[in-house]
């Protein structure tokens, strides 16, 4: 995928509350509230799980087959990340109409879209395709259009069909099959597409957004959220409905989620340079994202950074700093809610430039033009990471991987 992803296009139940009757007895009221069909359970267990919880404090518990129905109902699953060379993107195994494609994670972005047999062979050649033919359903009149700050982009219409994602099912998940794609998702012939995990207030699919694959399973899951464990050249993986709790140390710090932009955005407080974890200074608006590759900050920040890095500098030719690939860099440590966590500098040599290997270019560049800082895979690659949609508003959380 590439070094980032921006887009112009997305900068984007009737519950009947009823106790069980063997509960009430010797009480002398109970009341039946009957609630505006809006919230559908999409499982008779789930729904009445949810009608125990609620009368808890009253004494009401749910009988035991309807916990363990509920149980069955409940989801959760783990998918692998796997990364492209020098981690410019992971890519996850999912199936979609029964076809497995490997797609791009991204929560920076929420539309779910798939080189198809509707993608001309001129721009699909090398790309495993998803044929909506099989079991898709058409959204008929509905279209997608998404752009990316790169200049690639993506195009297409749109069909309802089964997606699984480590085991998660989707039964009707918007899919957006591409008419058309842009020459870099073409060249990269292992991506297959993006699986948005971003909020779906982005989603582009018009006359009506859909719901990213995340909200669509959501209530489903026995937790509303999902993490991310991505490494640096090796597999990760993301979980959905869990935290497991072995894939990190020390504990999880939370920080509040603002959603207006639909991304997950959070504020970086101070930084440090080197071995020091004291950390200075304010980094401020930030998002969590997953499609992008590096980790653009201030450039006070990234000045600051690369003053420490002997023969670093901005090249104007190649759009960002670089430095000799023998360079020794020094770690980046960020204070997020209090707790600091530490990009170690080899993280920081992103990737050779040259043939000969000589010059290399920064995993920290400058966030000129965007607006905030994208925490990005150079970032979310040194910890673990919780998109938590548990409480009553999004949250994420972070911990020393
Ligand atoms: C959220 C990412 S794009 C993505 N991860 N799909 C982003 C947005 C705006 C700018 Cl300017 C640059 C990058």
């Amino acid at each position: 995928m590439h070094s980032f992803l921006t887009s112009a296009a997305l900068v984007a139940s009737a519950t009947v509350s009823l106790a069980a009757p063997h509960e009430l007895v010797g009480r002398s009221t109970f009341s039946v509230e009957q609630v505006a069909a809006g919230k559908v359970f999409k499982s008779g267990p789930l729904a009445m799980m949810n009608t125990y919880a609620k009368y808890a404090k009253a004494g009401a518990v749910a009988p035991a087959d309807v916990t363990s129905a509920a149980a069955a109902a409940v989801q959760s699953g783990q998918v692998a990340a796997n990364p492209e060379a020098y981690d410019e993107s992971y890519l996850c195994p999912v199936t979609v109409g029964g076809q497995t494609l490997n797609l791009d994670f991204d929560t920076g972005s929420a539309d779910l879209w798939v080189f198809s047999t509707l993608t001309p062979s001129s721009e699909s050649t090398g790309h495993t395709t998803y044929n909506p033919s099989t079991s898709g359903k058409i959204k008929s009149g509905y279209t997608w259009d998404i752009s990316y700050g790169d200049g690639s982009g993506a195009a297409g219409t749109v069909y309802a069909d089964k997606v699984v994602v480590g085991g998660v099912t989707a039964t009707s998940q918007a899919v957006e099959a591409a008419t058309s794609v842009s020459s870099t998702f073409t060249s990269d012939t292992a991506n297959d597409g993006l699986l948005g995990l971003a909020f779906s207030t982005i989603n582009t699919v018009s006359p009506t957004k859909q719901t990213t694959f995340f909200d669509t399973v959501k209530s489903t899951l026995a937790k509303a959220l999902f993490t991310a464990d991505l490494k640096k050249g090796a597999a990760g993986a993301y979980d959905f409905g869990y935290i497991d709790t072995s894939k990190y140390t020390g504990s999880i710090t939370y920080v509040p989620v603002t959603t207006s932009n639909g991304f997950w955005e959070f504020t970086a407080a101070g930084y440090s340079v080197g071995t020091s974890k004291t950390t200075s200074g304010s980094i401020g608006d930030s998002i969590a994202d997953t499609g992008t590759t590096l980790l653009y900050l201030p450039t006070a920040t990234v000045t600051a950074y690369y003053k420490q890095v002997t023969g670093a500098a901005y090249n104007s030719a190649q759009g960002g700093y670089i430095f000799s690939c023998s360079a020794t860099l020094p770690n980046f440590n960020v204070n997020i809610g209090g707790a600091v966590y530490t990009v170690p500098g080899s993280y920081i040599n992103y990737a050779p430039i040259n043939t000969a290997g000589t010059q290399c270019f920064g995993g920290i560049q400058a966030n000129t033009g965007i607006g905030f800082s994208i925490f990005g895979d150079i970032f979310l690659k040194s910890v673990f990471a919780v998109f938590d949609e548990t409480t009553s508003s999004p949250r994420l959380g972070f911990a020393e991987q």
